[in-house]
């Protein structure tokens, strides 16, 4: 099927997301490119996407090959989410958001989790920029560090302010991880701060959330129930975090709670703008966002202080910039220097469609 790519609608470290519009229908859909030749983490992320089918998960549309600026492109397509990310969101609304919209929202983010979970996968990378936001509200994408629970030899990945103890320690990344990522993200979007506050470097971030016994703090302005569901989100000991299902049962996102919530981010998000016309807009939010967003880490069989000093070193390759007030200034990073810059290389936007010349795109698996 013949498309066109649009405005870009944001930058990840391994490929650029542009609108993908159709000349013989009205639909649109995002399209996450990278060359092709740099594209086996975004082929990664489509054989895992494509078997997957949950209202609380980005849709997979397909894929496929284009020749553009006489590159090969590899792309995947997406379900358009038109409010972006979720820190655009929170941005949108002043930094904070009212907490029924954090319940309903967190309620969202649980039943993708929960549907992972139950196809025996983990995200790995649970947070509010692959939180993505559309009428009806939150779901899960970016599953570039997603793997099988039991696929032991998976390296540890994910983003440090987000990393539970046991990941950052490097013992295991199961299912617990993403609950953790889970509480870390709704402190995030009921206080508009990071989860660790007046930490220095990804170094002392890592060591502190490893061995500090430390937990995030909880927002005192919660109320019990919210503070009562981060606790058992963010237990130190991932045998004692409440799974997806049990936390689904919890009074802050209970069933009774979900008419109202549904109809509360509607409201919050009736006041955004929802036209494509309007992705300039987006753009301009995006582009706070570029300098960087997450650490991605791989660590090696180091122990201790090594093994953490390693993911903050691969954290601290070209164009790694941290900011203890934005807990967003991060970049990915993967396995060893030349990696990082070859990811960092890849999130070059492909031309749009204003601009590339012999474009020639070859959709051969868009139904
Ligand atoms: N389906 C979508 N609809 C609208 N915008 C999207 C969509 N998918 C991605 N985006 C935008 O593109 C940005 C980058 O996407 P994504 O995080 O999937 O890329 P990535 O290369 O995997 O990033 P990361 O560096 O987190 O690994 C998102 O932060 C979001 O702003």
């Amino acid at each position: 099927m013949e498309w066109r790519r649009g405005q870009t609608l944001g930058h990840g470290s391994s490929a650029t997301v542009s609108l993908a519009t159709f000349p013989h229908s009205d639909d649109v859909l995002a399209v996450k490119s990278s060359e092709l030749s740099r594209s086996e983490s975004l082929q990664r992320e489509q054989r895992l996407l494509s078997s997957l089918c949950s209202p609380y998960i980005v849709s997979y549309k397909g894929c496929d090959i284009t020749t553009e600026q006489n590159k090969l492109f590899y792309n995947l397509f997406l379900e358009y989410m038109p409010f972006g990310t979720l820190l655009q969101a929170l941005r949108r609304h002043g930094g904070r958001l009212d907490v029924s919209v954090v319940a309903g929202y967190t309620r969202q983010i649980l039943q993708g989790i929960h549907y992972l979970h139950s196809n025996g996968l983990v995200h790995c990378d649970i947070k509010s920029t692959n939180i993505l936001v559309g009428e009806n509200g939150a779901k899960v994408s970016d599953f570039g560090c997603a793997k099988r629970v039991f696929d032991t030899a998976a390296p540890i990945s994910g983003t440090p302010m987000f990393m539970a103890p046991e990941v950052a320690r490097g013992e295991e990344q199961g299912y617990a991880c993403d609950i953790w990522a889970l509480g870390c993200t709704v402190i995030e979007m009921a206080s508009g701060v990071s989860p660790w506050r007046n930490v220095a470097d990804p170094f002392s971030v890592l060591h502190r959330i490893a061995y500090s016994g430390e937990v995030p703090e909880i927002p005192g302005f919660l109320s019990e129930e919210a503070k009562d569901f981060l606790r058992k989100c963010l237990r130190r000991n991932p045998r004692e975090r409440w799974t997806a299902s049990q936390l689904l049962k919890h009074p802050f996102v209970g069933e009774l709670n979900s008419k109202s919530q549904a109809k509360e981010i509607q409201e919050s998000n009736s006041s955004s703008p929802t036209s494509i016309l309007e992705q300039g807009f987006w753009n301009s939010v995006e582009e706070s966002e570029i300098h960087g967003k997450l650490i991605r880490t791989r660590s090696g069989n180091l122990g201790g202080d090594d093994r953490i000093r390693g993911l903050a070193e691969f954290s601290g390759e070209p164009g790694w910039k941290w900011n203890d007030d934005d807990g967003e200034n991060w970049i990915t990073s993967r396995g060893n220097n030349d990696e990082v810059r070859d990811a960092q290389s890849s999130g070059q936007p492909p031309p749009t469609d204003s601009e590339d010349s012999d474009y020639q795109p070859r959709a051969d698996h868009i139904p």
